[in-house]
């Protein structure tokens, strides 16, 4: 039996192990099996912390439930340098992912600020099938059409609608996320504006579906909201699951991404029973 943490991010939740004292022998497999709702404990992302690699706290495995690994999850990012930070009685942690580094610092009142990296913003960046204007997709279904798309790490598109309670987004999401213009497929981000530093957010997440929140979605809207100057380069992201305050910072164009993390209970979980 090994011991498991249930966190979320504003209800984008995960089931997190800890590796660091040794590896487990987690497959692609194992992970989905662990994150069905039904038949597994249930989450949105699977995460497996590892040990640190020099210049950072800690290295952060990210799964999606369909076992596929994903190089960011914003909101994992800030729960895993909580766990690391309270460990260490430290203010300030470096997450390492598959694509890179990640800052985070705790702020007043329980909140967690990362520095999310660089929104990357070639074509190839994302990646797409071919080159194409990331600010204007040629890509349109049912009653979306042309987002904005960027990588935070993660694939990411961006559409902007007029009222978001309007759109289909668990008929239309799948669609859109294995739309060949997405080699690696793609988050799908649903994003209405409301102000120019206010929008509402509804993510449609590449291997995981509908969930409640979505860091680097958030990232990637006002990212790209800002690149179509819908807002300004700070705004609050208003998720189902509740807010993150957004920054993309002129000085560098990394994205500063500031909200809570929770957890929500721990257990023992039997590896050798989510099959091999
Ligand atoms: N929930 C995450 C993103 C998780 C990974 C994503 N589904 C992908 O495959 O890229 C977040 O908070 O950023």
């Amino acid at each position: 039996m090994i011991p498991f943490r249930k966190m979320h991010g504003l209800g984008n939740d995960f089931v997190v192990l800890d590796a660091r004292a040794g590896a487990l022998p987690v497959t692609p497999a194992r992970a989905a099996a662990i994150a069905d709702r039904h038949f597994g404990i249930g989450c949105d992302q699977f995460i497996v912390m590892e040990p640190p690699p020099a210049g950072a706290d800690v290295f952060m495995r990210i799964r999606n439930p369909d076992g596929s690994e994903a190089g960011a999850c914003g909101n994992a990012t800030r729960c895993i340098a909580a766990l690391v930070a309270e460990e260490r009685g430290a203010d300030r942690v470096v997450v390492r992912t598959i694509a890179g580094d990640l800052p985070v610092e705790r702020l007043p009142g329980g909140l967690w600020r990362a520095d999310m990296g660089p929104a990357r913003l070639r074509w190839d960046d994302v990646p797409l099938a071919y080159k194409a204007d990331t600010l204007h997709l040629p890509l349109a279904f049912g009653p979306v059409s042309d987002p904005a798309a960027c990588s935070m790490g993660n694939p990411h598109a961006t559409f902007f609608v007029d009222d978001l309670d309007a759109i289909p987004v668990t008929e239309i999401g799948p669609r859109l996320e294995h739309d060949p213009i997405f080699p690696d497929r793609a988050n799908i981000g649903f994003a209405q504006v409301l102000a120019p530093d206010r929008m509402r957010l509804v993510i449609w997440e590449r291997g995981a579906g509908l969930t409640l929140a979505c860091g680097s979605g958030a990232c990637a809207a006002i990212v790209n909201a800002a690149r179509r100057g819908l807002t300004g380069r700070r705004a609050t992201v208003t998720m189902p699951g509740g807010d993150l305050v957004m920054e993309w910072r002129e000085s560098d164009g990394h994205v500063l991404m500031t909200g809570p993390v929770a957890t929500a209970f721990t257990g023992t979980l039997d590896l050798g029973a989510y099959g091999s």
